[in-house]
């Protein structure tokens, strides 16, 4: 199965008419299978915009995404069960949780939804409760925490299990949107690391919203650059780093003094 994922010529604009804002414009990108792609830009350059548009958040003006050969942009039916292999996780993980739920309750549910999208059959509840073992156990967390309430939890765990929960739905992309910058830099390190272990061993492939270029620079074996809602550079980290084309991206390199 083909599991590229393919912005072309992607355009998204907010608002109508005299109030029309356009955030992203004609953006052609592909992430190709297995690789960690870094996007990086200044606040409002339009990265959030472009990746939720592959998870059905926000709705192309012109262009298209694909994943493979389907499009997965203004998905229905069928295809919107294509699109649950691509799974993206956000800064603040609170907010995607439903807080009358627990941990173990959400995690299942999306074991459920990914054999039914597979046409798998669905495990009976003590095999799902023992996945539900295995996906806390990929995360280091306690299996207790399954009985735990998303309100009970730091956000290092919450963040973990919002990875769990993606990783529940099999992906073949994880959209990752600053995931570490809302935690405290001590468990920053550990939930990166996770990711890039867990993308090491299940093969999925990792676009990487972030700010902190030193952190882009180690996970990421390319890196694509936003300005304005336009692409202006695309390269391997290392050529991006050490010789951009852009002085925009120059710019976005010096600001960053642990580089
Ligand atoms: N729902 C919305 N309605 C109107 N404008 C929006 C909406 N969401 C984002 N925007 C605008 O679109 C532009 C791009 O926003 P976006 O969040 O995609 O940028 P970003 O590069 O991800 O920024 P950051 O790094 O701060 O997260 C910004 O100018 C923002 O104000």
């Amino acid at each position: 199965m083909n599991t590229t994922l393919s912005f072309e010529g992607v355009s998204i604009t907010y608002g109508h008419g005299s109030t029309a804002f356009t955030a992203v414009n004609g953006v052609d990108l592909t992430l190709q299978p297995g690789e960690v792609l870094g996007l990086v830009g200044e606040s409002g350059s339009g990265k959030s915009t472009l990746a939720r548009a592959a998870v059905g958040l926000s709705e192309p003006s012109s262009g298209r995404v694909l994943l493979g050969d389907a499009e997965i942009s203004h998905a229905r039916g069928e295809r919107l069960r294509e699109r649950r292999r691509v799974q993206m996780i956000f800064q603040d993980p609170q907010s995607c949780f439903n807080p009358r739920r627990t941990i173990g309750q959400s995690l299942e549910e999306a074991l459920v939804a990914a054999h039914k999208r597979e046409g798998t059959p669905i495990p009976a509840p003590r095999a799902r409760r023992d996945e539900v073992g295995h996906l806390l156990q990929a995360v280091a967390l306690p299996a207790d925490t399954a009985a735990r309430m998303p309100a009970q939890l730091s956000g290092g765990q919450r963040q973990r299990i919002a990875v769990a929960r993606a990783i529940a739905a099999k992906p073949t992309v994880i959209l990752a949107d600053e995931i570490t910058s809302a935690l405290d830099v001590s468990v920053q390190g550990a939930v990166l690391n996770l990711l890039q272990k867990l993308q090491r061993e299940l093969g999925f492939s990792m676009l990487f919203i972030s700010h902190n270029l030193a952190v882009v620079r180690i996970v990421c074996d390319r890196v694509a650059v936003m300005r304005k809602g336009e692409l202006i550079e695309v390269g391997d980290t290392l050529d991006v780093m050490h010789s951009p084309r852009h002085d925009y991206t120059r710019e976005l390199i010096a600001a960053v003094p642990t580089l």
